[in-house]
């Protein structure tokens, strides 16, 4: 019996706690507002005037009311435009939307910290190496460094990396928006390269790529051109913008792995330096 009624009306229970919730919602947005009281005020004009017509069964007031609120219905979005606004910029900031969408604006805001001081560093032509976490803990290059567990700033970046301050050797260790560590040093790949001007920083980057998921971004000294490391390969002489694609397809997942645009890269699997495809080889 009790089966029976649920297996015939639980749609109508799911409309029914679906409308209280929509209903609830729309009174919670428009409360305190000016519009709140015509809004109640319309609502009882009409409740009362719809009892009385139909209790009295009068034809032709209830054909010009119909007619009026058919009127009514365009005209509410006007009246009610400040409400409106006002609502839907409350659904906007609400908690839970905020929630959803903290993470991804919080990496956003992190990879546009990071943007600003590689092409800082870049263009002043300051060495730096950085050393993004992922899944696997780079805890054990922590401990080589100076922990610092603070806020990523392209200030704090540019004052490490400064050439003389004392942190300014080594790799900044960077865990979610969090400096964890500088002045780290990282395993130096031991593969052989036939491109001799690879230096200890991008063999460093790469190295340390090889062994972890990690990923690094380096700043060469010598000429100020930005390389990202993953897995073991180097992506190099990156454009500031292109720098700014790849991290976002990394760390943001937006695009497939077809749609990379990799101006030179240095890997276990590519070919060599004329291979006439703008790629180098780790040989
Ligand atoms: N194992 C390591 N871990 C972290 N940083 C390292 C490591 N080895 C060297 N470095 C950093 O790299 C610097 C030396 O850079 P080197 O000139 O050899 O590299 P490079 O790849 O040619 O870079 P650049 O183009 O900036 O000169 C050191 O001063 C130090 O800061």
């Amino acid at each position: 019996m009790v089966w029976e009624f649920i297996r015939l009306h639980w749609r109508h229970g799911i409309e029914i706690l679906i409308l209280t919730i929509g209903i609830y919602q729309i009174y919670r947005a428009f409360k305190a507002t000016r519009g709140a009281r015509i809004l109640v005020g319309l609502v009882v004009i009409l409740v009362v005037l719809t009892a009385l017509l139909q209790l009295f069964r009068l034809q032709v007031i209830t054909w010009i009311v119909t007619r009026a609120l058919l009127v009514l219905l365009v005209a509410l979005p006007v009246i009610f435009q400040p409400e409106i606004r006002t609502a839907l910029a409350r659904v906007g900031s609400s908690r839970w939307l905020d929630w959803l969408l903290r993470n991804d604006r919080r990496q956003i805001v992190f990879l546009e910290s990071l943007d600003d001081a590689v092409i800082m560093l870049s263009k002043k032509r300051i060495g730096a190496l950085f050393a993004l976490e992922r899944n696997i803990s780079l805890k054990p290059q922590e401990d080589t460094g100076v922990r610092l567990n603070a806020d990523f700033s392209p200030e704090l970046a540019m004052s490490v990396f400064f050439p003389k301050s004392p942190l300014h050797d080594g790799a900044i260790i960077l865990a979610g928006e969090k400096v964890r560590a500088a002045g780290c040093v990282l395993p130096v790949s031991q593969r052989e390269m036939s491109d001799r001007s690879i230096g200890l920083r991008h063999r460093a980057a790469l190295g340390l790529t090889e062994e972890t998921d990690a990923i690094c971004v380096v700043v060469s000294e010598e000429t100020g051109a930005i390389s990202i490391c993953s897995e073991g390969s180097m992506e190099r002489d990156l454009e500031p913008g292109d720098f700014r694609t790849r991290m976002e397809e990394i760390f943001l997942s937006k695009t497939n792995d077809d749609e990379k645009s990799v101006p030179q890269t240095l890997g276990a699997e590519d070919g060599g330096p004329d291979s006439g495809d703008g790629s180098l080889d780790a040989d």
